[in-house]
């Protein structure tokens, strides 16, 4: 996985992200206007092996050649392709890259997935002859003829090297397979299901091969086993991608749950003007890797300038060790993420603890009902759930606080245990649930879940969160109203504007996040910011905290920001991802909102 180094923040704008769906019907789009199917493969198809050729010199040669490559004949190495494809058109895309890449000089090795003898005698009737051979007369040959056997067909007549992989499989040592550049042209956006046989073995393979031999693994507009639309990947089957050759418009896969693991670096080769304004077309989500940044204070300004976040959570049930360090960490980060003052409801046996870590808080018992609620309407905004617990206890906190909140009228950050009763309340059809949808129409409540607590709050097993994390995402706001994050590699943010919603995919953020108190963390970055009103509603945005909590993260472990001197400014060592705590992160969040002043 990308880690990204954030001396400064980069000022990437937004990318618009689709379903496989919506790309079908952008092309059709483009056709229906005259254009046609086979010229637009012909143009990917080009466009790919100029970039494949770039990808190759920047990798082998060390340099970055210029924006139009001249391709020529190499005399002193033959460049060297092996090109995966199965037999949809994104294989129709694999067949005219080896057609184009062999007119530039390269050595092309074409292996075929899933064809029989009689894919290649059938069109051997329709071929043409090869004195002729370029890709127009084939391109007006029969149209009977899919795309796809068309590009075939157009390697075939140029001779192009090719055999199926069911006849070599067994000797990965083969020279025929040895190459500097594989690609993947095995399964486009038509992936629907599990890779299996032959195909789960290709793949398999490929992976195999790009390891041993060192080479450039380059996947046509996705990697082969990741489904466009979701970003799943069955059975951790899929090619693993150094780079992402994305046609059309970016998918949606690419960039959340598995995908980005197996996308590798990802450029876009646009090809046709599919018309943004059409509704058809809305994004169904928008990748941000960058936060909005933030204007200077005002000098003339207190800390009741900039909010007042009560935190309640914390809780220790009879008997237990107790779940002290949810709140404090959501405390801290909070106070981190610039709140002017910090109350935190907690387990009485934890205040001496909190103050030690934390000792520009407030404390006060959780179980001291009429002084929470008390607080609550002194309150900015009221973080609950981390750490609070799950008995039958804790729940009545839980619908009494949120009861307390709602009345005065406070914005609500709903995380952990909060949610899990959330969820037990909707099943027991508790009214608290009708009146928490009805008051976030007017008011902010954000809620917090990670796929267990969303699989929970929907009722539903964890898997089929997973498979399908956009349509979990909006039903919680559906079902609960408010504005949500589905926590995970590549967070879902929800969030409903005044007439519609925005989905957001967070590009940042890595694995050493996956450590208990990450999300504590980021419950206290939200409520810091919403506790701001200083700030513009953007700034103090879902989105906008997600974002901060992701590079915070990032520049723990990166390795080109100022830490990798080894020591930081602070002293600390460089942290990797392995190892990263929740501890770590105030610091580095600190860090994040100065680089944002600053951008
Ligand atoms: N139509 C066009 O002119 C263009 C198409 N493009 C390419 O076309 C691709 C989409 O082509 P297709 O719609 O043919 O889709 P694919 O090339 O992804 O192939 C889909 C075929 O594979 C089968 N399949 C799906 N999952 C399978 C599995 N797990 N095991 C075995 N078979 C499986 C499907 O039933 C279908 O027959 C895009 O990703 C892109 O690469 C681009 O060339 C742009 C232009
Ligand atoms: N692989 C990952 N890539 C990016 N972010 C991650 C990854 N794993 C975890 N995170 C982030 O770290 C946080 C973990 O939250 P959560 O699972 O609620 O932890 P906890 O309940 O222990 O506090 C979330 O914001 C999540 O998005
Ligand atoms: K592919």
């Amino acid at each position: 996985m990308q880690i990204h180094g954030h001396s400064s923040i980069d000022k990437k704008h937004p990318i618009s992200l689709y379903s496989s769906k919506q790309l079908y019907a952008m092309e059709q789009a483009w056709f229906s206007e005259g254009h046609d199917s086979f010229g637009l493969m012909q143009q990917a198809a080009w466009q790919m092996a100029k970039h494949i050729e770039q990808l190759y010199e920047k990798k082998y040669l060390n340099h970055h050649s210029s924006a139009s490559v001249n391709f020529s004949h190499r005399h002193n190495h033959q460049y060297r392709v092996s090109i995966w494809v199965g037999k949809g058109n994104n294989g129709g895309d694999g067949w005219l890259i080896a057609y184009y890449l062999k007119q530039a000089g390269w050595q092309v090795q074409i292996v075929t997935v899933g064809f029989e003898d009689s894919d290649f005698s059938n069109s051997d009737s329709d071929q043409v002859n090869s004195d002729k051979s370029d890709t127009t007369a084939i391109s007006n040959s029969k149209s009977s003829i899919t795309d796809a056997q068309k590009a075939l067909q157009v390697a075939r007549s140029a001779n192009c090297k090719y055999e199926r992989f069911e006849d070599s499989q067994n000797d990965l040592r083969s020279t025929a397979l040895q190459a500097d550049v594989y690609i993947d042209a095995l399964f486009g956006i038509g992936l629907d299901r599990t890779p299996e046989g032959i195909y789960k073995q290709a793949i398999r393979a490929f992976n195999e091969l790009t390891e041993q031999n060192n080479g450039l693994a380059i996947a046509v507009d996705i990697p082969s086993g990741v489904v466009a639309s979701t970003g799943e990947v069955f059975d951790r089957i899929a090619i693993k991608a150094d780079a992402t050759l994305c046609l059309i418009a970016r998918k949606f896969g690419l960039h959340t749950k598995d995908g980005v693991d197996y996308s590798g670096q990802v450029t876009d080769i646009p090809l046709i003007p599919y018309q943004v304004d059409n509704v058809a077309f809305e994004p169904v989500a928008k990748l941000i890797t960058t936060g909005q940044a933030f204007s200077p204070r005002r000098q003339n300004s207190y800390k009741g300038s900039y909010g007042h976040v009560l935190v309640i959570g914390g809780n220790r049930i009879d008997g237990s060790q107790g779940m002290g360090g949810a709140a404090i960490l959501s405390a801290s980060s909070s106070m981190a993420a610039g709140a002017g003052k910090i109350t935190v409801a907690c387990h009485e046996a934890f205040h001496g603890a909190l103050l030690t870590s934390l000792p520009d808080a407030m404390t006060i018992n959780l179980h001291d009902a009429q002084g929470v609620q008390h607080l609550i309407k002194a309150a900015s905004v009221v973080a609950i759930g981390m750490g609070l617990g799950r008995d039958d206890k804790a729940q009545a906190l839980f619908v009494n606080y949120i009861q307390a909140a709602m009345t005065a009228k406070k914005p609500i950050v709903i995380d952990a245990d909060g949610l899990y009763h959330l969820a037990s309340l909707q099943l027991k059809n508790d009214k608290l649930i009708s009146q928490l949808r009805e008051y976030s129409t007017d008011n902010e409540v954000c809620l917090t879940p990670h796929s267990g607590e969303a699989a929970k709050l929907l009722n539903k097993k964890i898997h089929e969160i997973e498979s399908d994390r956009l349509s979990a995402i909006k039903l919680c706001a559906q079902t609960y109203g408010g504005n949500w994050v589905l926590k995970g590699a590549g967070s879902l943010v929800l969030e409903r504007g005044l007439d519609q919603e925005q989905v957001y995919v967070c590009g940042v953020g890595n694995a050493g996040m996956a450590t208990a108190g990450m999300g504590d963390v980021l419950s206290g970055v939200i409520a810091g910011l919403l506790a701001q009103q200083d700030l513009e509603p953007e700034m103090r945005s879902l989105h906008q905290a997600v974002i901060i909590h992701g590079l915070a993260g990032d520049i723990l472990v990166s390795q080109t920001n100022q830490y990798n001197s080894g020591k930081s400014d602070r002293g600390h060592l460089l942290i990797g991802q392995r190892g990263l705590q929740a501890q770590d992160m105030p610091v580095a969040i600190r860090h994040v909102m100065q680089l944002l002043v600053d951008s």
